[in-house]
């Protein structure tokens, strides 16, 4: 087991933003990995997204299979994705990704029949969108952080049709935990904006703050109950040029049964990530050039599964 973090805990509904944004400042510089409360997103819908969670994933794999994952959205078994790309063996976890609910023409949802889960598409649309409009909300602080004005990223077009993904995952529990090269997911940092994850309470999730120290310190990110764990991802550590750190993390597999769910908020597919004025001088220029969102989240996607989205 590895050492346990104590991270900030940023409150959502806090009406003294700008102190507020200076906690979330201060933890994106330092871990990039925060706690949010009173997120204002219901308990009782975020138990309704588990139980749905439980019943998809104990489905015959054949029926799961009728929703395997093409393109950006649907179920990936076990063993088909490999977060971290040096890793042979695939993870452990499976998982299936809900994306845009409108207006995104090469995004499809799979949606299982109503005979087999009824309240499946409800339950996931209510939550796809109580979760984007969390996200949203949380941009605007993480802009104010970032000491410019709120409605950065959504002047920048982030925020227009934001790619959104939910993600439900579920790992499996004690059958092979001993084999210490297998991973529920393994070592890698998340893509996008900014990552909102609910978990079950069951241990897993590690972070790595320094991932080029030998050997790497891996730190357990416990459960905080009614509290999302919140990430920084890959094109929010490009806009502000490693300010804000796109921390290494994974999860490790225990005897118990986890399942967690993440949105991760990215920008829309025509948003260019390029480094922000603040964040570069003459002595610090970009270390990254500018990107177009879409490219660079389709490069990502395809290491991860060794094929073209
Ligand atoms: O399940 C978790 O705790 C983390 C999942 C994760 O890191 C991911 O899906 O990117
Ligand atoms: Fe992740």
């Amino acid at each position: 087991m590895g050492e346990t973090l104590k991270l900030p805990l940023i409150d959502l509904s806090s009406s003294d933003r700008i102190s507020t944004s200076k906690l979330i400042r201060q933890a994106c510089v330092e871990s990039g990995f925060f706690y949010l409360i009173n997120h204002g997103v219901e308990d009782e819908l975020i138990k309704r997204v588990f139980d749905e969670s439980k019943k998809f994933f104990s489905l015959p794999v054949e029926e799961k299979m009728k929703l395997e994952r093409k393109g950006l959205t649907g179920y990936t078994p076990m063993y088909s994705e490999t977060l971290d790309p040096t890793l042979k063996t695939g993870d452990l976890k499976e998982s299936i990704y809900i994306g845009p609910l409108t207006g995104v023409d090469h995004v499809q949802n799979r949606w299982p029949s109503e005979e087999v889960l009824s309240l499946w598409r409800p339950t996931m649309e209510s939550y796809y969108e109580k979760l984007i409009s969390t996200a949203k909300r949380l941009i605007t602080l993480i802009a104010l952080a970032l000491n410019l004005d709120e409605n950065f990223f959504e002047d920048v077009g982030a925020l227009r049709n934001p790619m959104g993904f939910i993600r439900l995952l579920h790992y499996p529990g004690e059958q092979i935990a001993s084999n210490k090269e297998m991973y529920g997911a393994s070592a890698h940092s998340d893509y996008g904006m900014v990552t909102l994850l609910a978990t079950d309470g069951v241990r897993g999730l590690q972070i790595c703050k320094e991932k080029d120290k030998h050997p790497q310190i891996w730190e357990d990110v416990p459960h905080v109950d009614k509290a999302f764990i919140v990430n920084i991802g890959d094109m929010m550590e490009r806009w502000t040029n490693c300010l804000f750190r796109s921390t290494l993390h994974r999860v490790t597999l225990t005897t118990e049964e986890r399942y967690s769910v993440a949105l991760f908020l990215d920008p829309n597919d025509d948003c260019v990530v390029e480094c922000l004025k603040s964040c570069c001088s003459e002595n610090s220029p970009p270390s990254f050039l500018p990107i177009r969102s879409g490219d660079y989240l389709r490069t990502r996607f395809n290491l991860t599964y060794a094929s073209e989205v």
